[in-house]
């Protein structure tokens, strides 16, 4: 998607708050996503790193704070007006229609784009990054592997031609040697200069791959830097982490 704005940050949350009904499950988070940048959220699960995605593309409410995409506010859109605003969410697990082919699949990323050469070209994209997918273009997701199925949705993610891909722990529940290959797809979107704000539970899987880390617990922010710098903190990996 073309950005008319040269913005040098393509999404920032400031303080924000969100959560389900009981008490705050993201308890003031504020980041920054440079463009060309991918930045890292790591920590345990269930202290509201799928929130803090699902907050951003609207799909839970905001109780408070601002969110800035290509540094317009968002916080007040709707789901459909966010996506449209270049913010692109794969969720964790697969969510796929089952029943439909690849190819189907990865055209419902592409449902708010009105121009058919626009979405061939993503498409061109998407197979070029997964030649795998090309190949099964006719199958239906439900008969393909694990690691197919997650390639699906992060091409799927691409097709919505967004500023910005967040991708909610892409390697959950795949065998090791099929997570080397998830993360190999993203080394190659690094390289493309994508902007990726990813959300991951193993620091280390990620730590290569990524320019800013966060380190993330129980709905904060408890320690932001370089890679390099979280992984040689042994202290802060065992508290949080747990080693
Ligand atoms: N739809 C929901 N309704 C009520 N509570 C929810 C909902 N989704 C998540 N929560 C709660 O919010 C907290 C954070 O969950 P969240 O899924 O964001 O964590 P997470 O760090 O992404 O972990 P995981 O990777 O296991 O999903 C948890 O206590 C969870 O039970």
């Amino acid at each position: 998607m073309p950005d008319p704005t040269g913005a040098a940050v393509a999404l920032a949350l400031k303080d924000v708050r969100a959560g389900y009904g009981g008490p705050d499950v993201l308890k003031g988070v504020s980041l920054e996503v440079p463009r060309g940048c991918i930045v890292t959220v790591v920590g345990p699960n269930g202290h509201g790193k799928s929130t803090l995605l699902r907050t951003v593309s609207g799909l839970t409410r905001l109780r408070g704070g601002r969110i800035l995409a290509l540094g317009a506010e968002i916080q007040d859109h709707a789901a459909h007006r966010r996506a449209a605003a270049g913010i692109a969410h794969v969720p964790q697990g697969d969510l796929l229609f089952p029943d439909m082919t690849v190819l189907e699949n990865l055209r419902m990323g592409a449902y708010l784009e009105r121009d058919a050469a626009q979405e061939k070209r993503r498409l061109d994209e998407v197979f070029a990054l997964l030649p795998r997918l090309a190949e099964r273009r006719t199958q239906v997701a439900a008969s393909l592997s694990g690691g197919e199925r997650r390639m699906v949705g992060i091409g799927r993610g691409l097709m919505a031609g967004g500023q910005v891909l967040m991708l909610d722990e892409p390697s959950l529940g795949l065998a090791p040697l099929v997570i080397e290959q998830i993360y190999e797809v993203i080394a190659r979107l690094r390289e493309q200069g994508r902007t990726i704000l990813l959300v991951e539970e193993n620091p280390a899987r990620v730590a290569e791959l990524s320019d800013v880390m966060h380190l993330f617990d129980d709905g904060e922010i408890v320690w932001s830097g370089a890679p390099d710098d979280l992984m040689n903190r042994e202290e802060l990996l065992a508290t949080y982490l747990g080693g």
